[in-house]
């Protein structure tokens, strides 16, 4: 039928979970399809138990016979070609023993195993009679093993696990028990303001950091993360990054759904799919402060330029407006605080008096003083959701991105436009390596936020930049280009009118 119309056929990554169903939806099956789909990837289900749970524990449970959690997998795995197989609850040793059989009849080739057993209010899914099931059948296939600390401590016969360093020699433990990764989960570590987990390869230990949101909205963290690891892998992703952006998912999602009330026991669910929720509010405009126009021609500030010349700051911001720039980035590395804002306060009052924004790179806290438009954060300044958390709705917030997975995360994490380079070489930022006009495409075309790219351009170039066929391309980032020069107005004023006949042409 495709062919008829023409069109090529799909192929959609696809995770099948093996696990129970939590009426309340916050865990299990619920949370390991609502992972998926956030992943834009396609989740099978065959369920193991079904449970009578919410918000304030786990009230009954009623497992599934062993010969019926087989035909569904058959159903299944007969029919749908299945990527990664991503197990939690499992209530019997006999519905291990069957899903290890299946896993190797039809070769599944990644399996990501959640060794659920307790639930976070301390019902029990899983009884002790499964412990050697998990230990001698399920780990040896398993891909990576996601133990939160009790379940870690049941793996291994009950130790004490309280530090990070326990963390550590727990997860090596499990390694030698046959998982070929693991993840040690520290959300239920004690004391610790930070969530910290810990990967190990065989190899080598990685510790995952990430603030810990205050939240009574944890419930099911565990499945989402094992679900999104599942989904990543599906994809392709190698297995660190697979597990580093599961974690990032958990804390936005967490972060996003922070204050939802769901339930009036102590543990909430959260919200899965904020990315739509936030798109929705996007759409509904408390953004519309930001018009993507004003990317045109962004004039990005260096007082070395400026010394070179020997002009001030306030002057050199002057003259690029004056020859046409639609939004400027006060970018000083160099200045000491107190002086950054001397020069920011007298931006903000220049710009603000020809109604072009004014953006101050990397510091939110500079931004806030001088109450300037907006910031641009880069990738290792402060997070796009945390500057976006203290500046609020009414300001912008920029930020440069390099990769497709770095221009997917800003659009989920609230910021309004991306700042995509270095395109070509330039003097300006040593040691960045470039990614050509080809990087720039990939990042454009994955995201919907405007973006701008810098990096190395200028009047003789810009048209090879803008001829790219991206519609959210909506401009160029310059320093030398302005600011290197003789004349800053006439420069800008040069580049501008480039630039407006390349976008009437275009219309
Ligand atoms: N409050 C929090 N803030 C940030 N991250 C958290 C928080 N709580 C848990 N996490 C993260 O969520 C993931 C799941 O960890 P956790 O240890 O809670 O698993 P779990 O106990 O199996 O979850 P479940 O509640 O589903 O049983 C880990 O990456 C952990 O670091
Ligand atoms: C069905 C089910 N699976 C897993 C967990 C662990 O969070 C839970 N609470 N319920
Ligand atoms: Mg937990």
């Amino acid at each position: 039928m495709s062919e008829t119309q023409g069109s090529a056929l799909q192929w959609l990554p696809h995770v099948l979970t093996v696990a129970g169903s939590d009426s309340g939806a916050g865990a299990g099956i619920q949370a390991d399809i609502k992972a998926c789909a956030a992943a834009g990837v396609y989740c099978s289900s065959v369920i193991t138990a079904v449970t009578a749970q919410n918000t304030v524990g786990v009230q009954g449970v009623y497992s599934i016979a062993e010969e019926f959690v087989t035909e569904q997998l058959r159903s299944v795995l007969s029919d749908m070609k299945v990527d990664v197989i991503k197990t939690g609850m499992l209530p019997s040793p006999g519905v291990i023993t069957v899903l290890c059989q299946i896993i190797k009849e039809f070769q599944v080739g990644t399996v990501v195993v959640d060794p659920v057993m307790v639930s976070t209010s301390g019902d029990i899914l899983s009884g002790p009679s499964t412990l050697t099931g998990f230990l001698e059948q399920l780990l040896p296939l398993a891909d990576i093993v996601t133990p939160n600390l009790k379940e870690a401590s049941a793996l291994l016969g009950g130790i004490s696990l309280e530090t990070v360093g326990d963390m550590r020699s727990a997860a090596k433990s499990i390694h030698d028990l046959g998982a070929r990764n693991v993840l040690v989960k520290g959300g239920d570590l004690r004391g610790s303001s930070d969530a910290i987990d810990i990967f190990f390869d065989g190899e080598q230990f990685h510790e995952l950091s990430g603030p810990r949101i205050i939240t009574r909205n944890t419930h099911g963290t565990g499945c989402t993360l094992a679900s999104y690891i599942a989904a990543e892998l599906a994809k392709g992703t190698p297995m660190l990054l697979a597990v580093q952006a599961a974690k990032s998912f958990v804390e936005s999602a967490l972060l996003f759904s922070k204050d939802l009330v769901i339930g009036s026991g102590p543990q909430g669910p959260f919200d899965h799919l904020y990315r739509m929720k936030k798109h929705q509010n996007d759409i509904n405009g408390p953004n519309s402060r930001f018009s993507a126009d004003s990317l045109l021609l962004y004039a990005v500030t260096d007082s070395r330029m400026n010394r070179k010349w020997s002009r001030s700051m306030a002057e050199a911001v002057k003259a690029s407006i004056e020859g046409g720039a639609t939004i400027v980035q006060l970018r000083e590395k160099e200045a000491e605080t107190g002086k950054f804002i001397d020069i920011a306060v007298k931006c903000v009052a220049i710009c603000r008096s020809y109604g072009v924004p004014l953006l101050i790179n990397d510091r939110v806290d500079v931004a806030l003083a001088c109450d300037a438009d907006g910031v641009h954060v880069g990738q290792s300044d402060m997070p796009v959701l945390f500057a976006r958390k203290i500046l609020g709705a009414g300001k912008i917030i920029g930020v440069s991105c390099k990769t497709p997975a770095q221009a997917e995360k800003a659009w989920a994490d609230g910021a309004d436009y991306i700042g995509c380079g270095g395109v070509f070489p330039t003097t300006t930022k040593k040691n960045n390596p470039t990614i050509g006009l080809d990087g720039l495409k990939a990042v454009c075309l994955s995201s919907k936020l405007p973006v701008v790219a810098i990096g190395g351009i200028g009047a003789e170039n810009a048209q090879s930049v803008m001829e790219l066929s991206a519609p959210n391309l909506k401009g160029v980032a310059v320093v030398s280009a302005l600011f290197d020069q003789e004349s800053v107005v006439a420069e800008t004023d040069r580049l501008k009118s480039l630039l407006m006949d390349m976008v009437m042409t275009d219309r």
